[in-house]
């Protein structure tokens, strides 16, 4: 049977509601779309037809998040998550860029360029998970993107408010056959991981957390209260309750360049500080010393300090696996020469943009990857796994050796790996 054609008065009906501007382009860039707010209403609709496409290609479920990230909150993003929970594939970035920018007139017959180019089955179901952060704009934006899915004939699970890396990972269970996976499951599976972290011996600790006046502090909060606060202490910072604006003088971008506390956060020696940007998918970590002097843990000390235990760990059980480190050009030198000289570990490097280390990361059986910008997370390949969780149950291994492959199980289940 033939595959049906692209109905074409539904998508010209909507696409008068979401008609482009004259005379504006803009790029797929390393996390998607990203611009001011008030001139991307066409974008977010034709980033949901877009995905759609991809989605009935693939025959498998496709993420979309609107969000500008550590950006101004007038600005806002949109960017496509693909099956396993990764970013776009590179070759449809081209195709968003062309579809983004197609003349209104043209919109039908870009559309159907790229069902015939991909080879793409109309006749196939679409399913695209959907979320945004807290942005004023983001509502309205995501309802534009639901009139491209609906445009297309495609299924759209709305999430409402979420972090980028919940999305992320609500996508790549979605795809693995969890269909009801939603932001309940992403708290029952991390703050359980994390208890069995720590919970021996209890930690009696606390750390507050400046969440940027982002879509981080409500989510932080329903985290912790999974985790208990028996296990730990967390103070919300910048939770977007009072006056503060998303990203302004707070989050990991700014206390990274500005080396200083987030406004109106009054630091005390050796307490413990986190920030995220406005999606919380970048986080630094920073305390002050016994004379005050404000010491950042950014992307390049986090990934030494993961990369250093994770180390420890595989040498006390003798789990034999290749564990490597990705970087970019910015890093730190100093990081780069502690990790390959004192640590033995090969450190990569990448260019600019989480999927570029996350591609050199997965060669590894443990890659640990992150900018210094404090976006990054650790790859494990599954055969990996599987000898790490052989190793924790092996009964005949000394008591020592096992110990140091449940403490690396656990370790490793508490990182969301399909953050990109
Ligand atoms: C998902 C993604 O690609 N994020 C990019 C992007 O960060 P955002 O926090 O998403 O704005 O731009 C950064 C450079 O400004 C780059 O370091 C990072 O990798």
């Amino acid at each position: 049977m033939d595959s049906p054609l692209l109905q074409e008065i539904p998508i010209l009906k909507l696409a008068e509601v979401h008609s482009k501007p004259d005379k504006q382009a803009m790029a797929y860039g390393t996390a998607g779309f990203r611009g001011k707010a008030s001139k991307m209403d066409h974008i977010f609709f034709r980033m949901g037809m877009l995905a759609v496409l991809r989605s009935k290609m693939l025959k498998s479920a496709i993420g979309v998040m609107v969000t500008a990230s550590h950006n101004p909150v007038l600005d806002n993003g949109v960017k496509l998550i693909d099956p396993c929970g990764e970013m776009l594939v590179e070759s449809w970035e081209v195709i968003a860029t062309g579809l983004a920018n197609a003349s209104n007139d043209d919109l039908v017959k870009e559309l159907k360029k790229i069902v015939a180019k991909e080879n793409i089955d109309l006749s196939q179901t679409a399913t695209i998970l959907l979320a945004r952060d807290t942005r004023p704009s983001s509502l309205s934006l995501s309802n534009a993107v639901q009139d491209g899915i609906s445009a297309l004939g495609g299924t759209c699970r709305n999430y409402g408010l979420l972090t980028t890396p919940q999305l992320h990972y609500i996508v790549s269970c979605y795809n693995d056959g969890v269909k009801d996976a939603d932001e309940d499951t992403y708290y029952k599976w991390f703050s359980s991981a994390f208890k069995t972290l720590v919970n021996e011996p209890p930690v009696n600790s606390n750390v507050t957390v400046d969440c940027a006046n982002g879509v981080g502090a409500p989510k932080l909060n329903k985290l912790y209260e999974h985790i208990g606060a028996n296990v730990i202490d967390i103070i919300i910072h910048n939770d977007g309750e009072g006056c503060g604006k998303l990203n302004e003088k707070c989050g990991a971008d700014y206390v990274k360049i500005q080396q200083r506390a987030p406004i109106g956060l009054n630091m005390e020696p050796f307490h413990r500080y986190a920030s995220f940007d406005g999606d919380a998918d970048r986080i630094v970590y920073y305390s002050l010393d016994c004379d005050c002097n404000f010491v950042l843990l950014d992307g390049d000390k986090i990934a030494s300090l993961i990369t250093l235990y994770i180390k420890e760990l595989l040498d006390e059980s003798k789990v034999d696996v290749k564990l490597g480190m990705v970087q970019t050009a910015y890093a730190n030198g100093n990081s780069t020469r502690y990790v390959t000289d004192t640590l033995n570990v090969m450190v990569a490097c990448a260019r600019t943009g989480v999927k570029h280390l996350h591609h050199k990361a997965v060669e590894f059986d443990i890659g640990v990857y992150f900018e210094a910008n404090g976006h990054g997370t650790v790859t494990v390949k599954e055969e990996c796994s599987n000898v790490i969780e052989r190793a924790a149950k092996d009964d005949k291994l000394p008591a020592k050796q096992k110990d140091a492959a449940i403490k690396l199980k656990t370790f490793l289940d508490v990182i969301n790996k399909v953050i990109y």
